[in-house]
């Protein structure tokens, strides 16, 4: 059963937005949950708005009656920051989904926040451009939730994160005010730019009603080689020697594991040698002599011990089969109540980082399958710790949480990050302090006072106030 919405706000709720105000229980299900398994969905209703007028006046129906609202778009999330489990009104951007507009000679598209990724990759296709933030969930993943999370995903070595794309941000802050932020600009140097402030705030100080977005030019004849490799320190040895030479667009890893389940997943082997690491890179075959060059390069790479086996893509169907073997591993490990970590630190102490945190999490968890995979060519990885089957989920979380004490110890003297792409929501919040500073913490904290004074954006994700 929903819990119980206080019978005035309900009627203005109902009022505003008819039956586009849900109460009942398969919705809460619905649109209370995000991929993260950990906290059941407990919302008080589900709101779906379909104009900025509209999310305005929902945000000042619960200030008045104190209600907590919760911003729900694809749902794709994995740190449970748009997870409902405490009575909050959730607010769902499902029917904010138009494109509104495209300026060709801006090279920008104008969107609603409900706008599915995949449905702006293909836009931008259709006007013989390139929306260039990608992911395995970009078919559900909705814009107005990359902006939360400040997305980032398979190309972000070469093209950066979805802060990296939006010039211009309608947001709706905890006051119910609309601020239109940077209108699209290139150049704007003005004061402070509340822009970034809400890219990656994860819906805690206002909810982003409409999003300016800067298209790219289409990448030409993309090339994808995977190669095996026999130990880590090996991947990015061989990171490092394409790199000097040719533009990446992707360089990702996975290990031996992570590639054991996608190929029971279904998806095709691309060689037969069994090897301890996998990489997955790509670049954009220009000319026939950029071609030469990767070659060259993948042979140095053999003839050094880095490579044991590899394939190079020969058309688009090949392409598309060998990003299968990385894009594929999450949903392939998902039956397992995956325990996740997403952590960065800098590229060049990667090999040191990932020793140091797998000799940890081995000896912790001495009867866990840990998958390692993620995008080694800016500095991601993702660790999943995998539940035994006969273990319940409430013990094997609880272990998890543990050695997250350790894992994290490590990240903080890297420098690193205990949440490189996939945001702090609740799954990660007990965590922060590891990555930020007490005083940056007590700054964020300021910051949402301005934007969101009575707490009613997303309350609980990020740190408690
Ligand atoms: O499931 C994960 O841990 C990572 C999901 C996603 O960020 C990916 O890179 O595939
Ligand atoms: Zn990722």
């Amino acid at each position: 059963m929903m819990t119980a919405l206080a019978h005035a706000a309900l009627e203005q709720l109902t009022d505003l937005l008819g039956n586009r105000c849900l109460t009942d229980q398969e919705s809460a299900e619905r649109y209370g949950v995000d991929w993260t398994k950990v906290w059941a969905p407990a919302p008080c209703a589900v709101a779906l708005p379909e104009t900025t007028e509209e999310v305005q006046q929902i945000v000042e129906i619960a200030n008045e009656h104190g209600l907590h609202l919760v911003p729900s778009g694809g749902r794709t999330g994995l740190s449970a920051g748009a997870v409902a489990a405490n009575n909050e009104l959730v607010v769902a951007f499902d029917r904010m989904n138009t494109i509104l507009d495209f300026n060709e000679f801006d090279r920008a598209v104008t969107v609603q926040p409900g706008v599915i990724t995949q449905q702006l990759q293909e836009f931008a296709e259709q006007k013989g451009l390139f929306y260039p933030v990608d992911f395995a969930s970009a078919g559900s993943s909705q814009i107005g939730g990359n902006i939360g999370t400040n997305a980032g995903g398979i190309k972000v070595i070469r093209y950066g994160m979805t802060r990296d794309w939006i010039t211009g941000l309608k947001v709706v802050t905890g006051k119910g005010e609309l601020l239109d932020l940077n209108k699209g600009l290139i150049k704007n140097a003005t004061g402070y730019d509340f822009r970034h402030l809400f890219i990656g705030s994860e819906g805690t100080l206002g909810f982003v009603v409409e999003a300016t977005v800067k298209l790219a030019r289409e990448p030409k004849d993309l090339t994808a080689l995977v190669l095996g490799a026999p130990g880590f320190r090996e991947v990015m040895k061989i990171l490092h020697a394409f790199q000097q030479d040719i533009d990446l667009t992707a360089f990702e890893f996975f290990s031996d594991k992570a590639m054991a389940h996608v190929l029971e997943h279904g998806v095709a082997k691309p060689f037969d040698t069994e090897c301890p690491f996998y990489c997955l890179l790509e670049f954009e075959q220009l000319s026939e002599q950029i071609g030469d060059q990767a070659m060259a390069i993948f042979e140095r790479c053999v003839e050094e011990g880095w490579v044991l086996d590899g394939v190079m893509s020969q058309s688009l169907q090949q392409l598309d089969q060998l990003w299968q073997l990385r894009e594929r591993i999450s949903e392939s490990i998902a039956p397992h109540t995956p325990y996740k970590n997403d952590i960065s630190v800098t590229v060049s102490k990667v090999p040191d980082f990932v020793e140091d945190i797998d000799t940890v999490v081995q000896d912790a968890y001495p009867d866990f399958e840990i998958v390692w995979f993620g995008h080694i060519g800016d500095g991601n990885m993702h660790l999943n710790i995998l539940k035994p089957a006969d273990l319940p989920k409430e013990d094997f979380f609880a272990k998890c949480n543990n050695v997250s004490k350790w894992v994290f110890e490590i990240v903080q003297k890297y420098n690193g990050s205990i949440s490189a792409e996939h945001g702090v929501g609740m799954t990660k919040k007990p965590y922060l302090e590891y990555s930020r500073s007490p005083e940056e913490i007590a700054c964020m904290k300021a910051v949402k006072q301005v934007f969101d004074p009575n707490n009613v954006m997303n309350p609980g994700k990020l740190f408690d106030v």
